[in-house]
């Protein structure tokens, strides 16, 4: 039942955009600011991306009512501005389970619905998919107009750029709407958004010349369009985007509708081929705390919609982030070689501490993961140390520049890989559950994973003293265990496990964070009489190949536990056992990963469960591997703090 509010009389009428279409201009001015009102009160309970979402109230009013969506395909880039898309196309009463476990997903999903054509979150794929549906339509699939509405953020992306020049090139009808809010999370960077800055000031020049036009007698103000026509079409005279065979309308207020919904028309009935409508926008517009830090008010948690005080966890560990920015930090204080790399995320990363302190060894490239690597490929090169700290989701982006320009070069990158495994509310498309397997597998690097926040701290320190190749650490989203750090992280012997605690039935080897859960299962098979080996890899390359033979030869079972998909530290376990004959003397062998399919939003705690990867999870496992028939039901184990 769609939830109504006695102010939201025309968002109350709409049931999809055939409604919205229905209205007339002024009526969809008035709905967008029911619109906003709705969405503040929904995200105040939700929490999720609220800034971005808020940039484009007007925008995606318009934009409905203009185009003849479903049938066009309205394609956002990122798909975290999808909020009001989500509340005018029949999920208004759905919008208070986003990015909960069986809830909306908090970026556009075409499993979700007709309205989203294309599913997103990771930036800058929105053109290329919006080509892709422009040619369907000229093949004579049954697809109406493709529009990628991608930020000033998104657009500063290598993929981006390819998809511009090809869909310039193809020369087919297609609308590119540029919301250019002036910011990425943190302040953009770059050249281009530099360019658009310009564009913008220039805007009232360009329009000056328009109106000075128009003022002209007829026969001189055809003269003078004919000009400057011509000077516009000058090789260098137009703007980037005409130079690549767009057609440039712009820069417009994104926020009236006055301008937005005239615009939309004419070039909905005049484009003959690609179309760049420049909007410029605020990020956070129409509630003054989103307004006034936009950074903090990209992905908000609960939060007080008078005060717009966002719920904080109260006190607690700190967060891997945060302990990974203060370990960097101090490794920097004592070598003046060490920089440091993000893609567009200082704060997500933490490298935004160190920029504190040194901020000529801090570099934010935007949104370029590819182009991070290798930039950072080349410091190495030059001699300096670079840490490449980029999501495990997103270092995805850049995975033939990790091959390419780092292993087989053998270059000394350091890479901190936060949001190692699954990261809740995110959902799938930010799952970091692949970075081990694709790691593994090149010759040369070394791949560490933090068992916790004390460990992190050591592997940090191991890693700015490892100039002998590449190196990877990852650890999970959110806060640590609470365990106590130490003053200064020690140099890890590389290769090297660590053994907690001695058994002698099964031994659970561990790599990364579940550790703890692999604790509470052993506490847990010990009440059950069972003699229980907890050991941690620290390393999956290289493999403490002596541990693991040891582990074989003194148990009958062996279980290893990562947080990361098949093909990962598992699989390299195992490729060691079968080397060292293991399962010639019948060892029973279970290796606990993520399962084969995508694990949907939820809590952490949640999809971990989903994935069969609990404390209780463990248990059952070793059971099973020692024989030991699992007649009790998986009962919830507590993890020990
Ligand atoms: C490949 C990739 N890298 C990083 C991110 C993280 N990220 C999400 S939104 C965002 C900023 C996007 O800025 P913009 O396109 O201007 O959109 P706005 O938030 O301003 O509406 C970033 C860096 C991502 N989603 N995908
Ligand atoms: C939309 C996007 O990709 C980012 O905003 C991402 O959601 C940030 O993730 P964290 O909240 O884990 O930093
Ligand atoms: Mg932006």
């Amino acid at each position: 039942m769609t939830q109504t509010r006695t102010d939201t009389p025309f968002l109350d009428r709409i049931a999809g955009p055939a409604d919205l279409r229905r209205l007339g201009d002024r009526e969809l001015a008035a709905l967008a600011r029911e619109l906003r009102s709705e969405l503040i009160s929904v995200v105040s309970e939700t929490g999720g991306h609220l800034g971005s979402s808020l940039g484009v109230v007007e925008l995606t009013v318009a934009l409905h009512a203009v185009f003849n969506t479903p049938m066009d395909k309205l394609i956002w880039d990122v798909g975290h501005q999808c909020y009001p898309h989500k509340i005018l196309t029949g999920r208004r009463d759905r919008m208070r389970t986003l990015r909960k476990k069986g809830g909306l997903s908090g970026f556009t999903k075409r499993a979700e619905s007709a309205f989203d054509p294309f599913g997103a979150a990771h930036s800058s794929t929105s053109i290329s998919a919006a080509l892709g549906f422009a040619v369907g339509r000229d093949m004579g699939q049954a697809t109406g107009d493709a529009i990628a509405v991608i930020g000033d953020g998104a657009i500063s992306a290598g993929m981006a750029y390819e998809a511009l020049n090809n869909a310039g090139a193809e020369g087919r009808r297609l609308f590119v709407i540029l919301n250019d809010n002036e910011m990425s999370i943190a302040p953009p960077v770059g050249a281009m958004s530099a360019y658009l800055g310009r564009l913008y000031r220039q805007a009232p020049f360009a329009r000056l010349a328009e109106a000075a036009e128009s003022a002209m007698p007829a026969p001189m103000r055809e003269g003078a369009r004919r000009a400057r026509q011509l000077v516009r079409g000058m090789p260098g005279a137009g703007t980037l985007f005409e130079e690549l065979g767009f057609d440039y309308v712009g820069p417009i207020d994104g926020h009236d509708m006055g301008q937005l919904l005239p615009v939309l028309r004419a070039a909905r009935a005049r484009a003959t081929g690609p179309v760049l409508i420049h909007c410029c926008t605020v990020k956070g517009k129409g509630y003054a705390p989103a307004e006034k830090s936009a950074d903090k008010y990209h992905g908000v948690s609960t939060f007080d919609v008078t005060t717009g005080a966002q719920a904080k966890k109260a006190g607690g560990p700190p967060s891997y982030t945060s302990v990974f920015g203060k370990a960097l930090t101090e490794e920097a204080a004592r070598d003046p070689d060490i920089v440091a790399v993000t893609a567009a995320m200082p704060a997500g990363t933490g490298v935004s501490v160190m920029a504190e302190r040194f901020p000529a060894r801090v570099f934010d490239v935007g949104i370029a993961e590819q182009h991070g690597v290798t930039f950072a490929a080349g410091m190495a090169a030059s001699g300096l140390k670079p840490f490449c700290a980029i999501y495990s989701t997103f270092l995805q982006r850049g995975f033939d520049q990790v091959v390419h320009d780092v292993a087989i070069q053998g270059l000394p990158v350091r890479f901190a890989i936060d949001r190692a495994g699954l990261v809740g509310a995110d959902g799938v498309t930010h799952a970091g559950a692949y970075d081990v397997a694709y790691l593994t597998c090149l010759p040369g690097f070394t791949v560490m994973a933090a068992a916790d926040e004390a460990e992190l701290t050591h592997m940090v320190a191991t890693a700015a003293a490892h100039d002998a190749g590449p190196i990877a650490f990852r650890y999970p989203r959110g806060a640590g265990t609470g365990v106590a750090l130490p003053e200064r992280g020690e140099v890890l012997q590389i290769g090297r496990g660590r053994v907690l605690q001695e058994g002698e039935d099964v031994a659970l080897l561990s790599f990364g964070a579940q550790l703890a859960e692999c604790l509470a299962a052993a506490k847990a098979l010990e009440d059950e009489g069972l003699s229980v080996t907890v050991a941690d890899a620290r390393f999956a390359k290289p493999l403490d190949t002596g541990l693991v033979l040891r582990l074989a030869r003194r148990h009958r079972a062996l279980v290893t536990v990562e947080q990361g998909a098949e093909g990962g530290f598992g699989s390299v376990v195992m490729h060691a056992l079968a080397r060292g004959g293991a399962f010639d003397r019948g060892l029973a062998l279970r290796t606990m990963c993520l399962p084969d399919r995508f694990i949907q939003q939820a809590s952490p705690a949640e999809m971990y469960a989903d994935a069969g990867l609990t404390a209780a999870d463990i248990a059952a496992t070793a059971r099973g591997a020692l024989g030991i028939a699992d007649t009790q039901t998986v009962v919830p184990i507590p993890l020990a703090r």
